[in-house]
């Protein structure tokens, strides 16, 4: 599929004013996918001059310990230098620290990999050292939870577990890393923080992007005074631009995603840190389209893909949903769910394109006349077959739409675009090696493995960018083929009839 193209509703031949309501919502979601939520964020402590730490939030000074090897002996440093009794020690110490880290290597496919080019960085792993830096000290996960786990709906009790990963240093002139995305150790991790200790550097700014924005941290000029952090959603791209002078010392953390239960009141979130849905202002949009009898009369489907990577064909990662949705689209399933809808995280597969079985059919047209006459209602108006799908969502559902045609032997396969993505029943983690017996076509080995539901009509907002291998397979045959087979992320929205609209915004306040 190309993936530049922005996908739209599919436009029927009459202009009504349903099809115009469609548009709207489309463009509202899009823009909260677009603009609204936070994928990044940072803060400043300072260290303080002399004398005890005291309660302005000001740091004492860093100690770190470290020890290379056990005929090594344990070395310190205080950071910033200046708060050393001997200055020569000081800078003696440090030189010992970047001599003593080995080169940080970067993941590449399965490996880890140096590449000076790439990264050029020194690191020592947790066992090789400890520290007197404490997050919670100054309560930074609280505050990266704020931002990066909001709590959007009651009960979910969601909380940020941090990890210690490594030290490194990033030394002038050269120290660097080039654009890349961490590696996620497992499903639970949702970002990665680090933060900066206090001693003098040049360059060495973190940009971290995320759809189009960048968030660009320049640490240089407060990095002699100052403790600095920066956290993030681990499948955000970012970079280390070169430090030019001096040393940069930091501390990374992997961040993951825990479930506090109720038992467990400490780890509650306070109720007044529980933000309500309704105050985010696509909540307003959203909710007056949904008041309007024309956006979706009789009911429908959207596909709103996720504007955030995850590894949901991780093992385990089914259970950890909806708390490890992330950013736009936390907040996109939020407002559905409050306002009473059922959101769904769902695999989406696009399909084989080469696939004969849709050469056949010219792109982006159904064949209407054919299904039409297949239909109880027996109508040939475009607009009836259109509600009746809408309609039979209504009375049982997209999964007994399903069913449905195919009792009947409705053939749904026949009556979708080439371009319609496929729904993926279940979050199931990535299946290897599915083997395939004779010559079977991509679209036989797609629904052998994975038995993905057609469901023509759905509404696809927004664009299929992040993948994740799904499964992989061996075709055996005349011409066998071995292969990987990705799947993208979506959020299925059933939006129901209009009246059933009105009655839930009356039972649930909107
Ligand atoms: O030091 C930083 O600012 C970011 C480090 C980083 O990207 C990493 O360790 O993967
Ligand atoms: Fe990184």
């Amino acid at each position: 599929m190309d993936g530049k193209r922005i996908l739209r509703p599919r436009k029927l031949k009459t202009e009504n004013p349903e099809h115009w309501a469609i548009e709207t919502v489309c463009d509202q979601l899009r823009s909260i996918i677009a603009k609204s939520a936070s994928f990044v964020c940072g803060g400043l402590i300072s260290v303080r001059n002399d004398g005890p730490a005291n309660d302005h939030g000001l740091a004492s000074p860093v100690k770190v310990y470290w020890c290379k090897g056990e005929d090594n002996p344990t070395r310190q440093l205080t950071l910033p230098l200046c708060h050393n009794i001997n200055s020569k020690n000081a800078s003696d110490n440090l030189r010992h620290l970047v001599h003593d880290c080995e080169p940080a290597t970067l993941g590449k496919g399965q490996e880890d990999v140096l590449d000076p080019q790439y990264r050029k960085a020194g690191k020592l792993d947790p066992q090789q050292f400890t520290s007197s830096f404490h997050l919670s000290d100054f309560q930074i996960l609280e505050n990266v939870e704020q931002v990066l786990l909001p709590d959007l709906f009651l009960g979910q009790n969601r909380r940020l577990k941090a990890e210690l990963y490594k030290l490194n240093v990033y030394s002038g002139p050269f120290g660097l890393f080039r654009k890349h995305v961490d590696t996620p150790r497992s499903a639970d991790q949702i970002g990665s923080l680090v933060v900066c200790l206090p001693s003098s550097f040049k360059g060495g700014n973190l940009i971290v992007r995320h759809q189009g924005k960048e968030v660009n941290f320049d640490w240089s000029q407060h990095s002699e005074t100052t403790i600095q952090w920066a956290a993030f959603y681990s499948d955000c791209e970012h970079e280390i631009k070169p430090v030019t002078e001096g040393e940069r010392i930091t501390l990374t953390y992997n961040l993951y995603i825990t479930k506090t239960d109720v038992v467990q009141q400490a780890g509650r979130v306070p109720e007044k840190l529980i933000l309500d849905p309704k105050s985010l202002s696509s909540y307003q949009c959203l909710k007056e389209t949904l008041m309007k009898p024309d956006f979706l009369r009789m009911g429908g489907t959207l596909g709103i893909y996720c504007s955030h990577a995850y590894p949901h064909t991780s093992e385990g990662f089914e259970k950890l949903l909806p708390n490890a949705l992330k950013g736009a689209d936390l907040q996109v399933f939020s407002i559905f769910s409050h306002l009473g809808m059922d959101a769904e995280f769902h695999p989406v597969y696009n399909p084989p394109d080469s696939e004969s079985v849709w050469e056949q059919e010219e792109p982006n047209s159904y064949d209407y006349q054919a299904f039409l006459s297949s239909l109880p209602i027996g109508t040939s108006d475009l607009d009836l077959y259109w509600k009746f799908l809408l309609f039979s969502r209504r009375m049982r559902g997209l999964e007994d739409l399903y069913s449905y045609a195919k009792k009947r032997h409705i053939d749904l396969n026949r009556h979708r675009s080439r371009e319609d993505p496929l729904i993926g029943t279940n979050v199931e983690p990535l299946k290897r090696f599915f083997e395939s017996e004779q010559d079977c076509s991509m679209t036989e080995i797609l629904q052998n493995c994975r038995d993905p539901e057609i469901f023509p009509g759905v509404i696809w907002i927004g664009l299929p960018g992040n993948k994740e291998k799904d499964f992989l397979y061996i075709a055996y045959g005349n011409e066998s083929s071995i292969g990987v087979y990705y799947s993208h992320a979506a959020l299925i929205v059933d939006i129901p009839p209009f009246h059933v609209r009105q009655e839930l915004s009356s039972a649930r306040a909107w």
